[in-house]
């Protein structure tokens, strides 16, 4: 099987309630501290699994290191200087820039390093080429929800990471939401449907809460409604276990309101509009691996 199910619900939240920790001696550095990088630091600081104070970030915008001096994060002048300072390193930049990113840091780079590499379409093997040749590296494509402890992931180790790095890894995006650990070649499928679907979505609450403005619902009050309908679907989804289809079925009544408005969706191509959307966001994640 290509997918292995790392974590469930219950495996997660035991996580944070046991206050998963990473050893003392771990120093996590962030190379880019864009938005995904606050995303995944501030997860992390806010579920206590390391402190800002053991955290450092590089990034050639001062506004970006600004935000990250403003919750505790030490900033470097250099990414040579993150890559000494930490034992687990997170390339948080651009697609584009993370092979000169990794030039910078690779003559600090040690076998104690573990290289954590987020950007989208980048493969393995150059990871490791361009940090060296025998680096320990993790890929992993997280989504923003990081920041609210809700992260949908995916991870693919390298041939010179351990079986410890992947559940250091596991665990600590454990505590900031779901991962699973997948062939490397379900990355891109992974990209056009979690590392991108939390835009899909934001989209539907934007649309939902214009179709109660349009039917004559005060703005605040529309956009708190679809926000809540789409959290609480995903939490019934996610917390009885049982099918979509089914929940769908006990929404709609027959000659009810709900069957006339998911007709609408059903005539406008609504299923096969989310299904391309996941798969052109898969193909432009292979394009942009060079596969
Ligand atoms: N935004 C998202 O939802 C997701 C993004 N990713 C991946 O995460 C990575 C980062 O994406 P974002 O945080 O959205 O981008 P971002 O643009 O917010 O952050 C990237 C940061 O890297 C900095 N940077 C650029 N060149 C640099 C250099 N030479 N040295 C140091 N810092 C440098 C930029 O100033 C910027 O602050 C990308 O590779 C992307 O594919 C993965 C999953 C989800
Ligand atoms: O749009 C992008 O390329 C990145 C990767 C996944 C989400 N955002």
């Amino acid at each position: 099987m290509d997918v292995l199910r790392v974590t469930t619900s219950n495996t997660v939240s035991n996580r944070a309630a046991m206050g998963f920790e990473v050893a003392e001696s771990t120093r996590l550095g962030f190379i880019g501290a864009g938005q995904m990088a606050e995303a995944i630091a501030r997860g992390l600081v806010g579920k206590g699994v390391i402190p800002a104070q053991r955290i450092t970030t590089s990034d050639v915008s001062p506004g970006r290191c600004k935000v990250f001096e403003g919750f505790g994060v030490s900033v470097k002048s250099s990414n040579a200087d993150v890559a000494a300072d930490s034992n687990i390193l997170i390339i948080a930049v651009k697609p584009q820039y993370v092979r000169v990113v990794l030039d910078d840091a690779r003559p600090k780079l040690t076998k104690n390093h573990l290289l954590v590499s987020i950007a989208a379409g980048i493969q393995l093997k150059d990871l490791e080429a361009w940090a060296g040749g025998d680096a320990r590296v993790v890929r992993v494509m997280p989504n923003t929800p990081c920041l609210v402890g809700e992260t949908a992931a995916a991870l693919s180790a390298g041939s010179s990471a351990t079986k410890e790095d992947v559940e250091l890894v596991t665990g600590m995006f454990s505590t900031i939401g779901k991962i699973h650990v997948v062939n490397e070649n379900l990355l891109n499928a992974v990209t056009g449907l979690s590392g991108s679907g939390p835009a899909y979505v934001y989209l539907a609450i934007e649309a939902l809460a214009d179709g109660g403005v349009r039917a004559g619902l005060p703005r605040d009050v529309a956009l708190s409604l679809a926000t809540q309908t789409v959290y609480g679907a995903a939490k019934m989804v996610n917390d009885t276990g049982k099918h979509p289809a089914q929940l769908k079925d006990e929404v709609t009544s027959p000659g009810g309101t709900t069957i006339a408005g998911v007709h609408e969706l059903e005539k406008a191509g609504f299923r096969a509009a989310l299904m391309n959307a996941v798969v052109a966001a898969a193909r432009r994640s292979e394009e942009m691996s060079g596969q």
